[in-house]
């Protein structure tokens, strides 16, 4: 029975490098399938990972219909067996509703891969409907860490380094853990992974390092001040 599957995790989890195992280990075994993606960071047409390995894939647009792709593909006499969607929270509601109908209709297996919350913490409508339709929701083994070492659950964006909380919820990007680069021209957008408690208070790992200077940096009678309190006992 072929299966609508939607593997979540936060950002840099290891979603597309499973992606383009599963589609190895298929493929090896000779079934057919098709490898989709949309908004990939390394460009159109691909599936990246950032283990390295990256294998073309069928750029997902507003118009893609995936019914149709598959049903081109086996009119054309090409096995269609499973398909491989990555970036699956850019899809729209009604592209992940053609796939679950590929299940139940073409009986073929569906492996989709995405990120369920943006960085408002707020779900995407494609993850959404993922949740809403799938057969079972695969949470990914290796965990992203927040700074603090704890399993990051959430993906945060900086720009110019500061945690921001609007915006456009599609922005291609990449994870960065050190805050603005030096004398970037303009404003430089990056995302980080925290766990709840550092999403919730907006500490990202440059905002911890931040505070973590100013302590360092309080003049010296203050800071024995603050460590001893007024009894000159250590605190
Ligand atoms: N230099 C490295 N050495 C070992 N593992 C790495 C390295 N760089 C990235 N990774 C692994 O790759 C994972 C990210 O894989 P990727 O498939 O690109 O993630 P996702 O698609 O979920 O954003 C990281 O969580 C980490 O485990
Ligand atoms: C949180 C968040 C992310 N994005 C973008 C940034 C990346 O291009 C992808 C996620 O890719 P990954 O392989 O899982 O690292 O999504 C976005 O557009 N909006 C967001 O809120």
């Amino acid at each position: 029975m072929a299966e609508l599957v939607f593997f979540s995790g936060t950002m840099d989890c290891g979603k597309s490098t499973l992606a383009l195992q599963m589609d190895h280990n298929h493929r090896a075994r000779g079934r057919g399938g098709i490898r989709f993606s949309r908004n990939d960071r390394a460009g159109e047409s691909v599936i990246s990972s950032r283990l390295g390995l990256r294998s073309d894939a069928v750029e997902v647009g507003d118009g893609t219909d995936f019914w149709e792709e598959t049903v081109r593909r086996r009119t054309g006499g090409l096995r269609v067996d499973y398909l491989i969607c990555d970036e699956a929270q850019f899809y729209s509601p009604e592209q992940v509703e053609q796939l679950a109908r590929l299940v139940d209709e073409m009986d073929v297996d569906v492996f989709a891969f995405g990120i369920t919350t943006d960085f408002r913490a707020r779900l995407f409508p494609g993850s959404q409907r993922l949740v809403e339709l799938a057969d079972r929701i695969e949470v990914l083994q290796v965990q992203a860490l927040c700074w603090c070492g704890r399993r990051a659950t959430h993906n945060a964006r900086t720009v110019d380094g500061i945690m921001v909380v609007t915006g456009e919820q599609v922005v291609v990007g990449d994870v960065v853990d050190d805050g603005p680069a030096p004398g970037s021209g303009g404003p430089q957008i990056g995302y980080e992974t925290l766990c709840r408690r550092h999403y919730m208070r907006r500490v990202t790992a440059h905002a911890a390092g931040l505070m973590a200077g100013r302590e360092q940096s309080l003049p010296f009678e203050l800071d024995a001040c603050l460590w001893q309190g007024s009894s000159g006992q250590a605190k």
